[in-house]
């Protein structure tokens, strides 16, 4: 599905990632561990085509669904992003324009890529919305952006990114601006939404809990460099790198150990997946 091969990324003349390799396969969740400034948001923003002025690849290719994204021009990559490709931010504010309703923002969203009228877009819209867990769908709709809480923006967001049922998902750190309990509630959404549209995934975050929780496969990203790569119980497991080690270690749990994975009956169909208690994944949040 997405293949980044020996991926060289540099902001001016400074080289921020250095030979980075790894491949997506359709309706996994990858995700991407490593402390900051390590390149994580460097590599995301060069799969999106958002590098801005300073950044450029210097060397390698990505390559998704069969199309080098390298060699796209800009109208290219714009009508790819949205559509095939869509991303969720950390702060769900990047999502929306604040001073059009969430209505509009679907219809505009849908609009961009295939003519829809406004009844159409409020229909996809709702649904997406019931799907994500809201109740009363309409009443969201009618809202401007700062009238939802951060919780609420975060999910409105991903349905927003997703309207258009792209392939593949980016998601950038998409519930560390979250309280632990809507944290959760997030990830469930995501992971729902991923079922239900048989999405791919590349997720950034900073949080091995979240990992263990929904990830397939894990890359460990340290000073730019792709240190550890793998399934990600083999790695949680079996960590091979001394900062993939450190990063293990890190996790907090109440007796210190590394906790063990349950296979559960709300785990059919999942595999890899990893279930925790509440309490288990407040402490790791
Ligand atoms: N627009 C930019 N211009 C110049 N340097 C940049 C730019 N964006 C990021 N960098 C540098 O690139 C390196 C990698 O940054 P990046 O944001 O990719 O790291 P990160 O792992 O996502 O960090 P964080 O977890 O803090 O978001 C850092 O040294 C950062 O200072």
């Amino acid at each position: 599905m997405l293949s980044v091969e020996q991926l060289y990324v540099n902001y001016g003349e400074k080289e921020i990632l250095h030979d980075v390799d790894l491949q997506v396969a359709q309706e996994e969740i990858v995700m991407i561990v490593g402390e900051s400034g390590s390149g994580k948001s460097t590599l995301v923003r060069s799969i999106m085509g958002l590098l801005g002025e300073e950044g450029h690849i210097t060397k390698g290719n990505i390559v998704f669904q069969g199309v080098n994204l390298c060699q796209l021009n800009k109208k290219q990559y714009r009508e790819l992003r949205g559509s095939r490709i869509a991303m969720v931010f950390q702060q769900p504010e990047s999502s929306f324009d604040p001073t059009q309703t969430i209505h509009r923002q679907f219809y505009e969203a849908m609009n961009v890529h295939r003519k829809v009228n406004v009844r159409e877009a409020e229909q996809t819209a709702k649904s997406l919305l019931g799907m994500l867990g809201f109740r009363e769908p309409e009443t969201i709709l009618s809202k401007y952006p700062f009238e939802l809480s951060g919780g609420m923006a975060q999910r409105v967001a991903i349905a927003l990114a997703v309207v258009n049922e792209p392939a593949f998902l980016l998601a950038d750190e998409p519930t560390s601006a979250l309280d632990v309990v809507v944290q959760k509630q997030t990830l469930d959404v995501i992971l729902d939404m991923r079922q239900k549209l048989h999405m791919t995934m590349l997720m950034v975050t900073h949080n091995m809990g979240v990992v263990a929780y929904m990830a397939d496969k894990v890359g460990v990203m340290h000073h730019g460099h792709l240190v550890e790569w793998g399934k990600k119980t083999e790695l949680l497991k079996n960590p091979q790198h001394p900062y993939t080690r450190e990063l293990i270690r890190a996790i907090p749990t109440m007796n210190g150990i590394l906790p063990q994975y349950q296979e559960t009956p709300q785990m059919k169909g999942w595999k890899n997946k990893v279930w925790y208690s509440e309490t288990h994944w407040a402490l790791m949040a």
